[in-house]
């Protein structure tokens, strides 16, 4: 019973990639740029980092003026993609909508 860390096939990851449309794979981690009003993006991190408390599993963020970015990968089962990073992925997105984030084509 492979568990939320245990590295994600090929198709898996094709198929979970699918399921958080916005995140982009690069290498072995998966990542994301929001656009925010400001420095609205400060207010975000803290409650992605609150979130990310809560269940153990933390993205590599980059906070600028007027954007966020984040990068997600699994540490634990040696910088691969796993469950863990998906739904993490999800948890982020509901939290910039909730902030008026907004997709940002770097
Ligand atoms: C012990 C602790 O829960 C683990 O080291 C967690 C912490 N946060 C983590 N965050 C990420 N992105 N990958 C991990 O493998 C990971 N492991």
């Amino acid at each position: 019973m492979s568990d939320e860390k245990t590295p994600l096939s090929e198709e898996e990851i094709e198929a979970a990639l699918g399921e958080v449309p916005g995140w982009r794979r690069d290498g072995n981690e998966i990542t994301r740029t929001y656009g925010i009003r400001y420095h609205g993006g400060v207010a975000m991190v803290v409650h992605v980092a609150d979130v990310e408390r809560l269940v153990g599993h933390h993205a590599d963020i980059d906070l600028r003026w007027g954007t966020v970015r984040f990068g997600i990968t699994t540490h634990d089962a040696g910088h691969r993609l796993t469950a863990a990073d998906f739904d993490l992925a999800r948890r982020i997105d509901e939290i910039a909508t909730a902030h008026q984030a907004e997709p940002f084509d770097a």
